[in-house]
């Protein structure tokens, strides 16, 4: 059963610890936290003030991705404000391994991302140094968009990997996650689903999270 990781991107801002408590509740495991800094990604989102304002009302394990261009700049901030889970894309910084490494210094799980445009390749230095590895499911930068199947193929090969290896890390999807896109990729490997829309903008959020375990069972 797939592990499931509401995105407050699509939540409601005003009522939003009501909405946190709901999915905690709800049988959610990570509650997905997206940084976006109009620059890696055009959108401006929030930053770590809403993660510190948020670790306190929740026991969720705070999955905090960062579209942020040179992501090094503000680790730190993100790890002192109560991130559990530090996602940090390949394609933001030429020192991928370092951005890791200073997560992995505070204590936080390091998280790897990469893009639909992004092979695995891309990654497999690192692979041995992360907890979860962030397989874009959409171009990132914005909730509601549709999910792309040619990505699940990237899930199968971290998964070959992961058990060739004996690596032991997450694999999360994130973009397009419904109960019907889910079950490829967690046929293929994946372990967490992130779900802005889908969860969000139903009329019951909780029903939604189920839906996407019972997909999984
Ligand atoms: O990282 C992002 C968007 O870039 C996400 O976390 C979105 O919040 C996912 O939204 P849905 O596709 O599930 O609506």
């Amino acid at each position: 059963m797939i592990k499931v990781a509401p995105s407050i991107l699509s939540a409601d801002y005003v009522n939003l610890q009501r909405d946190i408590e709901m999915v905690d509740k709800g049988g959610a495991e990570l509650l997905h936290i997206d940084i976006m800094d109009g620059a890696f990604v055009p959108a401006l989102s929030y930053g770590p003030g809403w993660v510190k304002a948020i670790k306190p009302i929740t026991g969720l394990t705070l999955d905090v991705h960062m579209m942020v261009q040179n992501p090094e700049r503000y680790i730190d901030t993100f790890a002192d404000a109560g991130a559990d889970i530090i996602g940090v894309h390949t394609e933001a910084t030429p020192h991928i391994h370092r951005a890791l490494q200073m997560i992995k210094n505070k204590g936080v799980k390091a998280e790897v991302v990469i893009n639909p445009g992004t092979p695995v390749a891309a990654i497999t230095p690192v692979l041995y140094m992360v907890d979860q590895v962030l397989v874009m499911t959409v171009n990132p930068g914005f909730g509601g968009q549709k999910f792309l199947p040619e990505t699940v193929k990237k899930i199968a090969e971290l998964n070959d990997i992961k058990k060739h290896q004996g690596l032991d890390f997450d694999i999360e999807i994130d973009g397009g996650v419904n109960e019907k896109t889910v079950v490829d990729a967690y046929q293929a490997g994946a372990t967490v689903a992130v779900a802005g829309s889908y969860v969000f903008d139903a009329d019951d959020p909780v029903s939604r999270i189920q839906a996407l375990k019972d997909a999984t069972k």
